[in-house]
């Protein structure tokens, strides 16, 4: 056995995910059965007693690794000295709702832990966040730790990765074990592209035993939309599967992936495959050495090739949809704001929210009845959401939001007979980010 241990701070200890994950932590599942871990668990401070009580719980177990559990509802304390931070603590979203409607919520809570670490985490931290919209939590913690390697901060895509690969093997009748090399694209969110086009069952490739139908109308929506299947037929959202995708991606983190696969980490991207720097996003990865580096040179086409039946509207339409997710995106991003290298690409997301907000406004106001009002009252959300974002950052960022906001304005006003087509943000069709509306950009 090692003899420090090694520290490990939870948020949201006292919630659904935290009670499936810190007991499975403490039996060594994540770092290794021969490595101690203290624990610090932080909660706000009406949760802290819950959170007291799971510790009493974590003492019974008598786990032989566990070398202490704090509790605290004090940011900077829950995070000194801190080797790995799994940011779990953030409200989850109710039926009807996308993830990125919680940013209001949730993305205040991002900021002050991500300076908290700044200021206090180890020098190896390596940083998990799991509380939704993940992929945008990730990007305001790590812009709060500028001196801290931005690769050091992920959100989880593991789940979805898990959901694919346990889909594919029960549809082929495989162990999942058999299954490798899925990849899970851009955001956790129902935008996500997972992407069979690479993978393998028991060594050989898996697209020619699957029918393209299959993939585009059940096994891409299935694991994209997972998450609401799961809060509709529990009336909560996941929790154990979602605890045991963190421990997964934390293992492969620190101990490696197997040597022919890889696995789905969102992470701020280095410029791979055209998503711009800095936009944390999911990719195909493997670690060794406690890093993670994105799989290069894997041929994004190769999906759309190999597809032999011809889709139907539907098929199309889900699968322009998925793959316009994936990878337009970034070019999205790249003409909403042009120029903003620097102020950060949570700009460019704040810019999105705020694109898509206005497509959902104008949508509710052009029609009538209560699916239009709800619309419009999602759009104001979206445009709240991109504010909130942008509130988090520099000012000349927000001005330059509301430059995007005004051109997107006028030029609705000049498209109003063919809105969807007509409205351009700094040059990119709306049309496009109308078509996204229903998922939202942020993950
Ligand atoms: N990325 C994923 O794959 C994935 C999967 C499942 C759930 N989630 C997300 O994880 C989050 C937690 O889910 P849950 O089911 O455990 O929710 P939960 O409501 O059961 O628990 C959340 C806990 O976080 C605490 N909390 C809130 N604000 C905090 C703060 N500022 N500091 C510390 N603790 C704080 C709450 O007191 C609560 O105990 C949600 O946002 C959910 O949507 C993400
Ligand atoms: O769907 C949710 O809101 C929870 C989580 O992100 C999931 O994918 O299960």
């Amino acid at each position: 056995m090692s003899a420090t241990p090694v520290t490990v701070t939870v948020t949201g200890a006292a919630g659904q995910i935290g009670y499936a994950l810190l007991f499975r932590i403490a039996a060594g599942e994540m770092l290794g059965r021969d490595v101690p871990v203290r624990l610090r668990l932080l909660e706000i401070p009406q949760a802290v007693k819950a959170a007291e009580g799971t510790a009493m719980e974590l003492d019974d177990g008598a786990f032989p690794l566990l070398a202490g559990v704090e509790v605290t509802d004090d940011v900077k304390s829950a995070f000194d000295g801190a080797n790995i931070a799994l940011l779990v603590g953030a409200r989850p979203r109710g039926p009807g709702m996308e993830r990125g409607d919680l940013l209001e919520a949730n993305g205040g809570i991002f900021a002050p832990q991500g300076a908290a670490i700044e200021a206090g985490a180890a020098d190896d931290i390596r940083v998990l966040v799991v509380g939704n919209p993940a992929n945008t939590n990730a990007l305001i913690a790590q812009k709060h730790a500028p001196s801290v390697p931005p690769e050091r901060f992920t959100a989880m895509t593991r789940l979805d990765h898990n959901r694919a690969v346990s889909r594919l093997a029960r549809h082929l009748g495989a162990p999942v074990s058999d299954v490798s090399r899925v990849t899970i694209w851009g955001n956790h969110s129902a935008t996500q592209y997972p992407d069979v086009s690479q993978a393998l069952v028991a060594g050989e490739p898996l697209l020619p035993r699957l029918d393209r139908a299959w993939i585009e109308d059940e096994f891409i929506p299935g694991v994209a939309k997972r998450g609401a299947a799961i809060i509709e037929a529990r009336g909560a959202s996941s929790a154990a599967s979602a605890a045991s995708a963190a421990i997964d991606h934390m293992r492969d983190w620190v101990s490696g992936t197997p040597s022919d696969d890889w696995t789905s980490v969102a992470l701020p991207s280095d410029g791979s495959y055209g998503v711009p720097d800095g936009l944390v996003c999911s990719f195909p990865v493997t670690a060794a050495g406690g890093s993670w580096r994105i799989v290069e040179g894997l041929d994004i086409d190769a999906f759309s090739r190999a597809g032999s039946t011809r889709p139907s509207p539907s098929c199309a339409r889900s699968a322009r949809r998925s793959r316009r997710s994936a990878w337009s995106e970034p070019l999205l991003d790249r003409r909403a704001a042009p120029g903003t290298r620097g102020s950060g690409s949570l700009a460019r997301q704040a810019v999105q929210t705020v694109a898509v907000g206005l497509g959902r406004l104008r949508g509710g106001l052009r029609r009538h009845g209560r699916a239009a009002r709800g619309r419009a009252r999602i759009g104001v959300l979206g445009l709240l959401d991109g504010v909130v974002v942008a509130l988090l950052l520099r000012r000349e960022v927000v001005e330059r939001l509301l430059d995007v906001v005004s051109i997107a304005h006028a030029d609705s006003l000049r498209h109003r007979r063919a809105p969807r087509e007509g409205v351009a943000i700094h040059g990119a069709p709306c049309s496009a980010l109308a078509r996204r509306d229903e998922a939202g950009p942020m993950g």
